[in-house]
């Protein structure tokens, strides 16, 4: 193509001289999406584009007489100079609405491998052999401060990955925590404008934190890691996980929930309270520079990606809910085996190309990789998108290199049309169905759909009524502050623990009396050691309006607080995701 496009030109009296001009792709860089995804993820060894044009232009190919001098009238900027005009809007649209949450971001590219069998698990393309080889692009972030706030902030970190697949791409948007604050979309927009600015004042507001936390009894274990050093790694020394559970379908329609951990080889550090403000201040973007010069020097980071697998049969039998995205499966009952290896090789080439423009999606799956019955996980799988249509103002970003699908094996979509649409369209092919030319038939001219092979693999949900019923297990119940329970008295050390209470107090000092009570009231029902520790480490005066004999008493009930009983499910656990019997 590029070479009938070069003939072509070159028979044009005064065209353009550059060998392989291809300007018809209309990219800063004379390159179409494919061809760039392929050279960024490392699949070509081309070296970066460069503009080899012996002059500027406009984007529309105009000349620039020179850089220094607009068109003026006596001085006066002239409006008729379209050419600077045009520069001028470019740069005031420049900068892309930030993400909603997850604004501050670094990334990079490189390959995932698989390490061990897991053929019988998941008919997965990308997971079928032991040393197959996907490329893959992974987008590291913190959670509720602006893009250009310090990226050594305490708060959670985004682990996502997007795995180039030969069957599509693949999309795991994952945390540095295997648990989060909420199991229940509504209140996901709540969590994270808790921990949000404050919309008058636009101030850090410590008391919205802990006033969310004091209000919802299963937010405690995401909370705890929160307050701990886990919330300050050092730049890039953490594990990530997938936090949910998905589903993993083999080709015999066989399926199993599993649950994704990923281990650093880099090793996991932390940073303590004082050494996280000191590093935020000394260098604000410690993090991305961590990853970006570590690469820059040659050097690779790894994570080994692990699972925990679940039977459906398994899921009943469990004392917890493990569709609970509040909860973890015990590492004791389901434990972990090794799939493969991320690695991180290949600094992006342009940050708003590829790493503000990256869209990733919970809803991005392919065959052998479903959803499980979490409530949480299928809204996400919905909005994502939603979010990215309005933050990139198009339906069409699946053109933009870093989201194009550039290695599926197949390209057809029956969408076309709309804002930013730069490529082939619809064409000739017909864009409805059925249609009399959808056919297997060589010679067709429109695709055919792959049918059942690649179709979800049915599981019962808990019931054919539609209602706001809950489907928690722990809804109401003392038990949801077991694991974190656990977590807090035999998991951690005593230094994790005393740095846990420390940063808490540092930051608990800065609510309001009222939150602090009914907070201390959650951390009791934890442990009354707990509640106690963070209580002698508050200002004295802070204290003395504080009554720890009452938050003890009141911490029998704390699993009440902000619930509704009469939604609650009689049966307790419902929501279970079983095969259809055959
Ligand atoms: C409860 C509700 C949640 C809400 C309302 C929410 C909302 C969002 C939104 C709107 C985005 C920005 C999407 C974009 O513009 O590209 C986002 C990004 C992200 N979310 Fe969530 N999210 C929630 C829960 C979670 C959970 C449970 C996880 C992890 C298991 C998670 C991990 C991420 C990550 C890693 C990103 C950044 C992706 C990137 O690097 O571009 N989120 N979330």
């Amino acid at each position: 193509m590029a070479a009938f496009i070069q003939s072509t030109l070159e028979k044009v009296p005064g065209v353009d001289p550059r060998p392989m001009q291809r300007s018809q792709f209309f990219s800063g860089l004379n390159e179409g999406p494919a061809a760039t995804a392929s050279r960024i993820a490392g699949l070509v060894s081309e070296k970066q584009a460069e503009d080899n044009s012996p002059y500027y232009t406009s984007n529309f190919g105009q000349l620039l007489p020179d850089s220094g001098h607009p068109l003026n009238i006596g001085g006066i900027p002239y409006q008729g100079d379209a050419l600077l005009l045009e520069k001028q809007q470019a740069f005031d649209r420049s900068k892309l609405q930030e993400r909603i949450v997850h604004p501050a971001g670094w990334a990079a590219f490189g390959k995932f491998t698989v390490t061990k069998d897991v053929s019988s698990l998941t008919k997965a393309s990308f997971l079928s052999s032991v040393g197959k080889s996907t490329p893959l692009f992974c987008r590291l972030s913190t959670v509720t401060y602006g893009r250009e706030y310090p990226d050594a902030a305490r708060n959670p970190r985004g682990f996502a990955l997007k795995l180039y697949t030969d069957e599509g791409n693949y999309d795991m948007v994952g945390l540095n925590w295997p648990v989060f604050f909420v199991r229940d979309p509504f209140q996901g927009p709540d969590n994270i404008r808790s921990q949000q600015r404050n919309p008058q004042n636009f101030l850090l507001d410590f008391n919205a934190w802990f006033d969310f936390l004091a209000n919802v009894p299963e937010s405690q274990h995401a909370g705890m890691m929160l307050l701990s050093d886990h919330a300050t790694p050092d730049g890039n020394h953490f594990s990530a996980y997938g936090c949910h559970t998905f589903k993993w379908v083999n080709a015999e329609g066989k399926f199993v929930y599993v649950k994704y951990h990923f281990r650093p080889q880099h090793g996991a550090k932390q940073f303590d309270f004082d050494q996280t403000i000191m590093t935020q201040g000394v260098d604000p973007d410690y993090s991305k520079r961590q990853l970006y010069e570590k690469l820059h020097n040659g050097g690779t980071y790894k994570w080994t990606m692990m699972i925990q697998v679940m039977t459906p049969e398994e899921a009943t039998q469990t004392n917890f809910d493990p569709f609970d995205v509040t909860k973890i499966w015990p590492r004791g009952q389901f434990p972990m085996q090794e799939v493969g290896e991320v690695e991180l090789n290949r600094n992006p080439e342009d940050y708003h190309r590829d790493v503000e423009q990256a869209a990733f999606s919970p809803g991005s799956l392919v065959p052998g990789i479903e959803l499980s019955p979490d409530t949480l996980l299928n809204w996400r799988a919905f909005f994502y998108r939603d979010a990215q249509y309005t933050r990139l103002q198009s339906a069409n970003i699946h053109q933009i290199p870093v989201n194009c699908p550039f290695l599926s094996k197949f390209h057809s979509p029956d969408n076309y049309w709309g804002s930013m649409r730069i490529d082939g369209d619809a064409g000739k092919k017909p864009t409805y169905f059925p249609n009399s030319y959808q056919s297997t038939n060589p010679g067709s001219r429109a695709p055919t759909f792959a049918g059942k092979s690649v179709a979800e693999v049915p599981h019962q949900a808990a019931s054919n009524i539609i209602s706001r019923q809950s489907h928690w297990q722990h809804e109401g119940e003392a038990s949801e502050y077991d694991q974190v329970r656990e977590l807090y008295t035999r998991v951690m050390t005593d230094t994790q623990r005393e740095h846990l209470h420390t940063n808490t107090a540092k930051l608990l000092k800065f609510a309001d009396t009222i939150v602090q009570h009914k907070y201390l009231v959650q951390q009791a029902a934890i442990s009354k050691d707990y509640a106690q520790a963070i209580y002698d480490l508050l200002p004295g005066d802070q204290q003395s309006k504080l009554d720890i004999e009452a938050i003890g008493k009141e911490s029998a009930e704390a699993h009440l607080v902000g619930r509704d009983l009469s939604f609650k499910s009689k049966d307790g656990r419902s929501f279970m995701g079983m095969p259809v019997p055959s």
